[in-house]
């Protein structure tokens, strides 16, 4: 057995840190999100949360805890709305949704980090039995027109490596940027013939700047020419890299090295070997940034339906499971990848 499956979970499903300091302490304060193991109630107040799903703006977050809502057919209190728990951290907002947390991550590879740190302590300490996590984001497509959603298969760094590289007590750290296949195969099954999109699937690149990191023309510097940056595309886009983004990495080898099992969905907003600038207008921006949100809706009620938390025609929004049959294929399919 590899250290990898012996740390995984315990056997109820709950997750397993693998630092022997935290239970040994008073309390754990989860600075950044303005919760604490003693100030508040973690068990109760988080200890059905079943999907945690993060991006990098506020208010993508919110309308997404307000979308699901919806579509999960959740009810809040007649007169009430829903809180921003991270409100007073002033650094990531966090939304909850009966078994969904709806959380923004900022930007990049150090702010989900510290981000997902906390939240794989708050699933420990609240007990949670399984989560699933999901970053849903935007990214700039190589060969693939804006608008288009793309589920990550392999999360690589700008030089394609697949593991994340951190530096600890002076020693260069590697952890492994390891997605969930077989989620990746489930959520690919859920995109509907007559989606106005495509969904596609491929290896994602995750830089650690959007100007000159991702080969940008358009930033501040830049000290090479059209020419290398199209061929330095192009050689990336052969590799089978098909989208460029700032969190996969990390949110890939933490989740990994946390046992939790996690997807990526992003949606393209420009095809880069055609350009730099994020030229559409905003409103179209945030119609393509709902296409990944609706994907792992579609997710989330297939998965409580099954579960029978969820009827398929009855209390789901527009965007239910759309008939029985279909749910029946998607089931059938992602059983035969067991
Ligand atoms: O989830 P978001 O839209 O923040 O993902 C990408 C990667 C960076 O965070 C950011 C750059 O514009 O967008
Ligand atoms: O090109 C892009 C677009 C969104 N996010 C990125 O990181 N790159």
């Amino acid at each position: 057995m590899s250290s990898d499956e012996e740390l995984d979970e315990y056997p109820d499903g709950t997750v397993k840190l693998r630092n022997p300091n935290i239970e040994l302490m008073d309390q754990d304060i989860l600075y950044h999100l303005a919760l604490g193991s003693e100030s508040h109630d973690l068990v109760s107040m988080f200890g059905d949360v079943k999907f945690v799903c993060m991006g990098g703006t506020p208010k993508r977050m919110e309308q997404f805890a307000y979308y699901i809502m919806e579509e999960i057919g959740h009810k809040l209190p007649a007169g009430t709305m829903l809180q921003d728990i991270s409100q007073y951290s002033y650094r990531y907002s966090m939304y909850k949704v009966g078994p969904v947390l709806s959380i923004s991550h900022g930007m990049g590879i150090p702010s989900v980090g510290i981000l997902l740190h906390e939240v794989i302590k708050l699933m420990y300490h609240a007990k949670v039995r399984d989560p699933i996590f999901f970053r849903i984001g935007t990214c700039g497509g190589i060969g693939l027109e804006g608008g288009t959603v793309v589920i990550t298969e392999d999360a690589v760094d700008g030089m394609m490596q697949p593991f994340l590289e951190l530096s600890v007590l002076g020693k260069l750290v590697k952890r492994p940027a390891k997605l969930d296949k077989k989620l990746a195969r489930e959520l690919r099954a859920l995109s509907e013939p007559d989606d106005p999109y495509e969904t596609v699937t491929g290896k994602t690149m995750c830089t650690y700047d959007f100007y000159e990191g991702q080969g940008r023309l358009d930033g501040a510097f830049c000290d090479f020419t059209e020419s290398d940056k199209m061929q330095y595309l192009n050689r990336i886009h052969k590799a089978g890299v098909v989208n460029i983004e700032m969190e996969s990495l990390s949110f890939a080898a933490l989740t990994h090295h946390a046992g939790i099992k996690s997807a990526v969905i992003c949606v393209t907003l420009m095809d880069r070997l055609k350009g730099d600038q994020v030229l559409a207008p905003k409103e179209v921006l945030d119609e393509w940034q709902q296409r990944p949100c609706s994907l792992v809706s579609r997710y989330i009620k297939r998965y409580l339906s099954m579960k029978g938390h969820l009827s398929l025609d009855g209390h789901c929004g527009s965007m239910c499971v759309k008939s029985p049959r279909r749910f029946k294929l998607v089931q059938q399919e992602s059983e035969n990848y067991d």
